[in-house]
């Protein structure tokens, strides 16, 4: 099975927080098979009558598998995508997934400006967003990379700031945290290799035609 084989598009779809709302869109447009699931131990569901098969990757990596053409289409937060740009065409915003990247800090440590947290260390999962952001406010700080948990870091002396994805703001909260300054709102993106855009342009066209009406027929279901 390669994407090169014209007969079938093949879509990736991130684990995690967006599998769901993803998986359901697509399975409520007849494209997604039942047997669809993330935590399946088949890597590539086929979904022989749509002429569709579907693979299941770590968000992070999922604009890769699009960017080389071993998937001709894919669903990914618009973090992903500016954490690490990758060489694809972003086609939709699907409207679900809705995210902030923010800044946070410890109550204790709140300051007026933003400028007054220069030279304080930085914990993040997205270090050139972090780094993008107080580089163009003229801010130098110190980037911390970790990979998860990012709200103990400020808990335990490891950083005094967080850079991280927030959507009900419970997590800040728990942790005594405050959003001192928004970097980029994220929500979910369709994305596609640019030459399968091509090669295969009136099925992926047809699918973008068809995520856009249900988008835009304000169907609840469509912003699970
Ligand atoms: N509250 C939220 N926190 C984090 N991501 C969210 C949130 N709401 C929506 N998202 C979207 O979901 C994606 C993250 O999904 P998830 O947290 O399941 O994966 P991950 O933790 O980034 O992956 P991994 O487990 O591989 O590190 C983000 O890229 C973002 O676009
Ligand atoms: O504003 P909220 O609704 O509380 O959501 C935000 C939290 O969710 C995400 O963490 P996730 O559950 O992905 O775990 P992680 O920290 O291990 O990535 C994110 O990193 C925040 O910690």
């Amino acid at each position: 099975m390669t994407a090169s084989d014209m007969n079938y598009i093949t879509v990736a779809l991130p684990k995690g927080k967006l599998f769901g709302p993803a998986a359901k869109m697509l399975m409520e447009l007849g494209y997604a098979p039942e047997d669809l699931r993330e935590n399946s131990r088949k890597l590539v569901i086929t979904n022989e009558t749509g002429k569709m098969h579907f693979i299941i990757t770590k968000p992070a990596d999922l604009p890769t598998y699009v960017e080389y053409g071993a998937a001709d289409i894919g669903i990914i937060g618009k973090d992903v995508l500016l954490e690490d740009s990758k060489d694809v065409y972003e086609l939709m915003d699907l409207k679900f997934g809705f995210c902030r990247m923010m800044v946070a800090v410890p109550q204790s440590l709140q300051r007026e400006k933003l400028s007054d947290y220069a030279h304080m260390r930085v914990a993040t999962k997205y270090p050139r967003i972090a780094q993008g952001f107080f580089h163009s406010q003229g801010i130098q700080v110190e980037i911390i990379k970790l990979n998860g948990s990012i709200e103990l870091a400020p808990m335990v002396g490891l950083a005094e700031i967080i850079v991280d994805l927030v959507e009900t703001g419970r997590t800040l909260r728990e942790n005594n945290l405050v959003e001192v300054a928004e970097i980029h709102p994220a929500t979910a993106r369709f994305i596609a290799n640019r030459v399968s855009f091509k090669m295969k342009s009136a099925r992926i066209n047809r699918l973008l035609g068809q995520l856009k009406e249900k988008l835009e027929s304000g169907c609840p279901d469509a912003k699970v």
